[in-house]
Order: structure tokens, then C-alpha cells, then sequence
């Protein structure tokens, strides 16, 4: 495995804004290279701000968002808009005000039962969400390539992570992180609430090509420091991130400060 990168930031202003500028690069050069950029956007706070820092920059337009696919690494099972779902949070961020194809966007089941959606699977059962996902990913990796077997080799996935060491919906020594198979699964009595999820597991998420964390506060500086020197995925999920080619970390300082 590469060696992770480490870059500090002083604060999540700029962790976020850091984090554009590169998300922005890195899909144009993934464009420039393959035609079709795929990214993995995950919850949480500095997630979303580092996609409102995307929908602000002055070279927002550097991308064609035409020709971007964008998929989830978890997502809270809650019905369809609300407020706590993460593709909602994104879609009020950035995917609203760029020019996306909506037959390339992927969001999660929620839980709203019903007719199934095209790309959702709507259903009132994670597990037919996680298993209705593990099929779009399926057919997603016929068209985009493959890193590991099912999954697509997404060209950026973004994670964030907690202060016990979760990242996506992914937790210490639960369900999901004894999960090893490149997959996507249902998870229940998550500690973070909403308690319902759907999340890719660590080794899904070793498909992409690059990973990165991206968080800020030091409430995450003790799981950061643990994974910096060797803790295993069991006790600090975000020590599994990894990218098939690049693994970078960017953190602000008072997140870095212990490692
Ligand atoms: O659905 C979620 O809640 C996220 O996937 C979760 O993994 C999040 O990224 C971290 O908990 C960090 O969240 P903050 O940036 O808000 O601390």
C-alpha cells in the first residue's frame, strides 16, 4: 500500500477550500484522460463545505459536470429529501448549481417505501437499499472500469470521519468494518444518529483510484493519531482508507496536532 499523504491546513475554511481547488483539478485531469470523471462524495460537515467551497470557486467551470458521475459512499436511510440525507445536503450544495447529467447521478435508497426509483430502489429495508446499490455499482463498473471486482475504480472518493475513528458509515469493530468483501451494506444502531444507514465497505472503497479524508476539529485529532501509527481497521475504520494509486489526508491542525 502507497504511503499516505498528510497535508495541514490551518483551519476547515481552508481544509474545504484546499480541498476544492484539488477536487476540481483532479476531475478535470480525470476528464482529460478518460472522458468521464467519477467521485464519491460522502455526510458530514466538512464534506458538505468542501462542496460549497466547489460551487464558489472561480473555476467551478473548469469541469464539464455533463460528463461526471457522482455516487455516494454512504448515505442516511431516511425518507427521500429529507434534510438529514447526505446526497440531499449535496445536492443543496453544489449538485443543484453545476450542469450534471442526471442519469449520472447515483444517490442511495432512502427509506421511503413505494414504487422503486430508477437508481434508488426505494424501500422500507436497508438491505434491499444496500443491495439495490451493489447493482448499480456493478453496472457502473462496466462502464467506468473496475478497480476491485464490482466496484468502480472511482477516480476520487471522499470520506470524512468521527472521533472514535468511523469514516463513511463505517464504525470500530461493528458489522460493516468485519465486512471485508468489496461491497455495500446495510447498517443498523449506527452510534452516529440518523441510527439507519447504507455504506460501502472499507474494501469498496479501496477501489477508487484516490482516497481522500478530509476532516477538521480536534475531536478527531486521538483516531488520527491512532491510525498514523499502526491502529488496525477493526479499532480505527479510517485507518482502511486507501486509494489504489493515491491515499491523501487532509487535515487541519488542530486535527493533526497528535499525529
Ligand atoms: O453520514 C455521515 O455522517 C458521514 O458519512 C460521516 O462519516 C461523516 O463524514 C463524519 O462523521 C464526519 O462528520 P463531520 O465532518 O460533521 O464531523
Amino acid at each position: 500500500m502507497r504511503e499516505r499523504e498528510i497535508v495541514t491546513l490551518p483551519d476547515d475554511g481552508s481544509v474545504a477550500a484546499d480541498g476544492a481547488a484539488r477536487l476540481l483539478a483532479a476531475l478535470a485531469a480525470a476528464q482529460s484522460a478518460r472522458g468521464v470523471a467519477s467521485v464519491v462524495l460522502t455526510g458530514g460537515g466538512i464534506g458538505i463545505a468542501m462542496l460549497e467551497a466547489v460551487a464558489a470557486s472561480p473555476d467551478v467551470d473548469s469541469v464539464d459536470w455533463s460528463q461526471v458521475e457522482v455516487f455516494w459512499g454512504d448515505e442516511r436511510f431516511v425518507p427521500a429529501g429529507s434534510e438529514d440525507r447526505n446526497d440531499a445536503q449535496a445536492r443543496a450544495a453544489l449538485l443543484d448549481r453545476v450542469a450534471l447529467d442526471p442519469a449520472r447521478v447515483h444517490p442511495m435508497a432512502s427509506s421511503t417505501p413505494g414504487p422503486s426509483a430508477l437508481e434508488s430502489e426505494d424501500s422500507a429495508d436497508p438491505d434491499q437499499g444496500a443491495q439495490a446499490y451493489a447493482q448499480v455499482l456493478t453496472e457502473a463498473a462496466a462502464r467506468l472500469g473496475e478497480g476491485v471486482p464490482g466496484i468502480p475504480a472511482f477516480d476520487v472518493l471522499l470520506a470524512g470521519c468521527g472521533p472514535e475513528g468511523h469514516t463513511l458509515s463505517v464504525f470500530p469493530d461493528s458489522p460493516a468494518v468485519h465486512a471485508t468483501a468489496a461491497g455495500v451494506v446495510a447498517v443498523r444502531d449506527c452510534p452516529k444518529p440518523p441510527p439507519t444507514r447504507v455504506s460501502l465497505t472499507l474494501a469498496a472503497a479501496r477501489s477508487a483510484r484516490e482516497v481522500w479524508l478530509v476532516a477538521a476539529g480536534e475531536g478527531k485529532a486521538e483516531a488520527l493519531a491512532k491510525a498514523a501509527h499502526g491502529a488496525t481497521e477493526v479499532e480505527i475504520p479510517l485507518a482502511g482508507l486507501a486509494g489504489t494509486e493515491r491515499t491523501l489526508w487532509l487535515l487541519d491542525e488542530a486535527a493533526a496536532a497528535q499525529i
